[in-house]
């Protein structure tokens, strides 16, 4: 039977890192976030969806969305970033379902979903994996390593569920305030636990 896990955790707590880890390991990765990018592509209905919604000015000069733009108009407004996830999420969501449906009978599906929890999609998994970190670190990660300012990183984060919503539908939970040896040893020890 395919086993298929939801991957998820705030902003900057390390689910990439923890997805790249499991991929190594033989797991077959579905990134929402990667997916949220194809479904906007230029020349897609997304993207002509979003500009109808948020006007032209949302476009780069090449026709791309504008993401810091857009970012800066979405996490300061939470109606307008229900009308992008009401563009974006469906989208995301069949597209996922494509790519599980072609998993063979033996693999690991990891679906690394950032709003697993706010999207209410825990029970559609084997099991939920939940990166858990303490704010302050998400705060300093997003400050030093995507040129935040610290409000900036604290309003994404508030876009989101809480820790405690997320730890409470964890059916592992993975810590990432080590190194990250530390981290990858942690991933494995959850490989080696899951029913298969
Ligand atoms: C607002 C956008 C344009 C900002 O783009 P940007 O390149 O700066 O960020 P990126 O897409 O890499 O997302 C980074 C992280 O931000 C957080 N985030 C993104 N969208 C949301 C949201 N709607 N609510 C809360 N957190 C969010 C997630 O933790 C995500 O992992 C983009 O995130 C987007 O299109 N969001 C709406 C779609 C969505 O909900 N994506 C998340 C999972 S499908
Ligand atoms: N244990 C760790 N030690 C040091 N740096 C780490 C550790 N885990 C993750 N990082 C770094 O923190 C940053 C965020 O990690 P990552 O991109 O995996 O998070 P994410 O949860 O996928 O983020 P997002 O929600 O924005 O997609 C990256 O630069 C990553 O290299």
């Amino acid at each position: 039977m395919t086993l298929r896990l939801g991957l998820t955790g705030g902003i900057a707590s390390g689910k990439s890192t923890v997805s790249r880890i499991f991929a190594e390991l033989g797991a077959i990765i579905i990134d929402s976030d990667v997916l949220a990018r194809e479904v906007v592509a230029p020349g897609t209905e997304g993207l002509a969806e979003v500009v109808a919604a948020f006007g032209p000015e949302i476009l780069t000069e090449d026709g791309e969305m504008d993401r810091a733009k857009v970012g800066a108009i979405v996490f300061a407004d939470p109606d307008k970033r229900k009308v992008l996830e009401q563009v974006i999420h469906p989208r995301v969501f069949l597209r996922a379902l494509e790519i599980d449906q072609a998993a063979g009978e033996h693999d690991v599906v990891i679906n690394d979903i950032p709003l697993l929890v706010e999207t209410n999609q825990a029970d559609r998994f084997d099991a939920v994996v939940v990166v858990d970190v303490p704010t302050e670190l998400q705060v300093e990660r997003m400050v030093r390593d995507r040129g935040m300012t610290p409000d900036e990183a604290s309003a994404r984060i508030a876009a989101q569920a809480s820790r405690e919503q997320r730890l409470a539908v964890a059916t592992y939970v993975i810590e990432n305030t080590g190194t990250l040896e530390e981290l990858r040893e942690r991933v494995r020890q959850v490989w080696d636990q899951l029913p298969r």
